[in-house]
């Protein structure tokens, strides 16, 4: 991953189309520098759909961070940076930061790892627009994509139960869902996610999972973000998964359809 971030910088500073050679360059130079890797996986889906859920889960258990665009959009936002004012606009419309921005956040969180001694990654949120995906095609492989898929009724319920404790950063969800089967929908059962006692007092909604800012963000997934779905499905990386339910009911398909062994330990077996 060393040289992931300083190839995110040139490629953000080289937008272009007549750096798209020197782009294919960088790509063969980055290939080169990740035969001996650690995986490097993203994860695609609509908002709420659960993709931070999951991301973490699995970047726990196969040993690699998990990097969230949104966290580092809302980490930039809470520190009151010279950004944060513009930012607060653009994600409280519900509307996609610019390219350069959120490669510019996501090339600081990478340097910031390298220097941890991080290697391999999941991306949660990134790539959003085939201009990411292109971007970030140039500069790495992509081992897999996985697409996590959810009825967008049932999307929108779970984007407005979402609670975080402002206290331990933990995520809940207060929502219980039980959406029936019908038009060609299938039934989707799932139970509230409750914080602990301690943390009922403390719990705070994002200001952007409000109803009318939801369905713009549903909006603008389908507008922008679908057609990344099709980059990583003609490169046949993309693995398609349903999600069944909730966590207990989702969490073993998911190792079983990635082919991974949950041992609790971190050498867990990944074909
Ligand atoms: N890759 C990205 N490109 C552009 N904007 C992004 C990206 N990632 C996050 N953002 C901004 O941060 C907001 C929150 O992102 P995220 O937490 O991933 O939301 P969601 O719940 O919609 O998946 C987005 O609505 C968008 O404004």
């Amino acid at each position: 991953m060393a040289i992931v971030h300083r190839l995110l910088r040139s490629a953000a500073a080289a937008f272009s189309p007549a750096a798209a050679a020197a782009r294919r360059g960088l790509s063969a130079l980055a290939a080169e520098q990740t035969l001996e890797r650690n995986v490097q996986w993203v994860f695609l889906g609509c908002p709420g759909v659960g993709k931070g859920t999951y991301a973490s889960r699995l970047s726990q258990l196969v040993g690699v961070p998990h990097i969230a665009t949104g966290d580092l959009v809302r980490e930039e936002l809470a520190s009151s940076g010279p950004l944060s004012q513009q930012l607060a606009e653009i994600v409280n419309q519900g509307k996609l930061v610019s390219d350069e921005i959120i490669i510019d956040l996501l090339s600081k969180r990478l340097e910031r790892g390298e220097t941890k001694g991080e290697s391999g990654f999941i991306l949660d949120g990134f790539p959003r627009t085939v201009g990411q995906a292109e971007i970030l095609e140039g500069v790495t492989e992509i081992d897999l994509v996985v697409n996590l898929k959810l009825r967008e009724d049932v999307l929108l319920e779970k984007c407005l139960g979402r609670r975080t404790c402002s206290q331990c950063g933990g995520n809940f969800n207060i929502a219980s869902i039980n959406a029936e089967e019908g038009n060609g929908k299938p039934r989707i059962c799932m139970p509230p996610l409750l914080p602990p006692a301690n943390c009922m007092s403390k719990l705070i909604t994002r200001a952007d999972d409000t109803e009318e800012v939801v369905k713009k963000r549903l909006h603008i997934y389908n507008e922008m973000s679908r057609p990344v779905e099709e980059f990583y499905r003609k490169r046949g990386k993309l693995l398609e998964f349903d999600l069944p339910g909730g966590i207990p009911e989702s969490w073993p398909k998911l190792l079983q359809a990635l082919n991974i062994e949950d041992h609790d330990d971190k050498q867990c077996a990944v074909a």
